[in-house]
């Protein structure tokens, strides 16, 4: 299996009483070029599986491993795009592109690598704005050509559009598609939208709470580009809200009930 999650969790804090157990016994196996979206209701450690994949964060329990080796930190052939862009503003659009590249490449061949993954954003007219003078969307697209340019095995996206209106979220998910579809590139993408997970995944792996778990995992098998009104979609985005509000009522059942006991 490509990536693979055998019996991982995930507890922050020391073994004490501030302990606090994010997930457990997460098992998932994800086939290379697969496009998995991670839904689930907040706290429910969708980010810290993500950052785990990415080796920012180490596991504590069982592995996590990518073409059979375990993760065990960063690496160059886990690219991550995080909801803010982070680029560096004192650079041009280019140069930021370039500059993980620069290591391991000369600066002529990291050069044309950045102006190949520009294209496939549609940002080459812009290669040398500074990125202060680019809109949300088109920041994002930067972030998104710099961890390609790197050509990581996976690419891992934690709540990429979030940040963006509605008009640019979707332009975005077409391009993203057009990038996966040429690319084909494995995707973990973690989202709060069941909309975006729907039109975008081949799976679609729902996350739940207290304590963090998988609850469900669909493959999406309608055809893309997937309509907003297409019934197959609307049916998918139906059955996982229901699921979702489900868990989400649990959690807010239990803060009501947490809260009123504080208060007797
Ligand atoms: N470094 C940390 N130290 C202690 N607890 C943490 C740390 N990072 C995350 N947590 C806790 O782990 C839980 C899961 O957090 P995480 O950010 O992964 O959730 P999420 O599902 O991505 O949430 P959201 O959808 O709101 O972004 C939360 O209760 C959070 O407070």
């Amino acid at each position: 299996m490509f990536l693979e999650f055998e019996d991982t969790g995930k507890r922050f804090g020391e073994a004490t009483e501030n302990e606090f157990e994010v997930f457990k016994g997460v098992n998932i196996s994800i086939e290379n070029n697969q496009f998995v979206s991670i839904l689930g209701p907040s706290g429910c450690g969708k980010s810290t599986l993500l950052s785990m994949v990415a080796g920012l964060e180490d596991t504590s329990e069982g592995t996590i491993k990518l073409e059979g080796q375990e993760i065990t930190g960063p690496d160059p052939e886990r690219g991550m795009v995080f909801q803010q862009p982070s680029l560096f503003p004192w650079l041009t659009v280019r140069e930021n592109v370039m500059f993980p590249l620069k290591k391991k490449r000369s600066k002529k061949e990291a050069e044309a690598r950045a102006e190949h993954f520009l294209k496939m954003v549609h940002l080459s007219s812009s290669s040398s704005r500074y990125t202060y003078e680019l809109s949300g969307g088109m920041q994002q697209r930067v972030a998104i050509a710099r961890a390609l340019a790197m050509d990581p095995k996976v690419l891992l996206m934690d709540e990429p559009f979030g940040a963006l209106d509605e008009q640019t979220r979707h332009i975005l998910h077409r391009e993203l598609l057009s990038i996966w579809e040429e690319t084909r590139k494995t995707i973990l993408f973690v989202t709060h939208s069941i909309q975006e997970a729907i039109k975008l995944s081949d799976r679609v792996i729902v996350m739940g709470t207290r304590p963090g778990r998988i609850i469900a995992d669909f493959s999406i098998d309608v055809p893309r580009p997937r309509a907003r009104d297409d019934e197959n979609v609307i049916g998918w985005e139906k059955h996982v809200m229901e699921l979702l509000e489900k868990e989400i009522d649990k959690v807010l059942k239990e803060e009501l009930d947490n809260e009123s006991v504080s208060y007797n």
